[in-house]
């Protein structure tokens, strides 16, 4: 199975990619939504972030006050910091079982939406690496024009990550996102033939996808023998 790695800056275009390939039949895992599953009321990640935050943090339906907590963590580096590391290992295990059941599926092809996958080092693991690149000034105004969001805190988003420039200088493949959703679209068939490509064998391997497929062949190997013995125990 080949994982595509695709991220950018925040309001680049990454979700706009994504549901590209999702109507071409290519399945996306999105990180943004594992991470909002890792959050929710009950789940261990929201447990670790009442214990950080206190109980300030909740609505009062009990779930995660999401603008608060972003307004906390996007103006204050160290709790950003804090709060990605309570949260990788949640996400990183959410990311895994998502690509896992897509393995199981039969999906030869899977793009993994991350908008930190450098700095999550998620990177190692995809090939190729698209990067979703569109000019400081389009960002800042797609930004301000979705969230509704003041300038200060969407400029506090946008410092928060690496910058764009420096993604584009770690990608394979940048797809500039400047221009109209057409143009975008134009950019995306020349995309998608590279991706579905089969990848090389030294491709393969130096990306360490190989490690994710041996682990993945193991689990499932693991889980469909678990499955057996049990049905097994249960007839006699
Ligand atoms: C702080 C939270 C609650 C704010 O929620 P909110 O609904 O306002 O934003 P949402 O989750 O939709 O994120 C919007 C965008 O912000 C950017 N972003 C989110 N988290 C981070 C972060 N820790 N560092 C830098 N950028 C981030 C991404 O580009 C993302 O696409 C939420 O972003 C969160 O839980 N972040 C920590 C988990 C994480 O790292 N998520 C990114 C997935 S790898
Ligand atoms: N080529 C384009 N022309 C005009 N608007 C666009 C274009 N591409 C994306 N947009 C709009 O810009 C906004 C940001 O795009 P999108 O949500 O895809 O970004 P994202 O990178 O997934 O953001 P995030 O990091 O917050 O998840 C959306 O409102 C989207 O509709």
């Amino acid at each position: 199975m080949r994982i595509v790695g695709l991220t950018g800056g925040i309001a680049s275009g990454k979700s706009t990619v994504s549901n590209l390939f999702k109507s071409h039949d290519v399945p996306v895992v999105d990180a943004d939504i594992v991470a909002r599953e890792v959050l929710r009321k009950g789940s261990g990640g929201w447990k670790k972030v009442i214990a950080a935050f206190g109980d300030e943090i909740l609505l009062e339906n009990g779930e995660v006050n999401r603008p608060k907590l972003g307004q906390i963590v996007f103006s204050d580096p160290d709790k950003r910091q804090f709060l990605n590391r309570l949260l990788a290992p949640y996400i990183s295990r959410g990311i895994f079982f998502e690509i896992l059941k897509l393995w199981i599926k039969g999906y030869k092809v899977i793009v993994l939406d991350v908008p930190l996958l450098f700095e999550a080092k998620i990177d190692k693991f995809t090939k190729p690496i698209i990067v979703v690149w569109v000019d400081p000034d389009t960002q800042i105004q797609r930004l301000l024009a979705r969230d509704k969001s003041s300038e200060e805190d969407a400029r506090n988003r946008i410092n928060a990550q690496m910058s764009l420039d420096v993604k584009r200088g770690k990608a394979d493949i940048v797809i500039d996102n400047t221009g109209s959703l057409d143009d975008l679209s134009l950019r995306f068939q020349k995309v998608l033939v590279e991706v579905t490509r089969p990848l090389t064998w030294a491709e393969f391997w130096r990306c360490r996808q190989g490690v994710f497929t041996v682990l993945a062949s193991v689990t499932s190997g693991v889980v469909l023998f678990m499955k057996a013995f049990n049905n097994h125990t249960h007839i006699s």
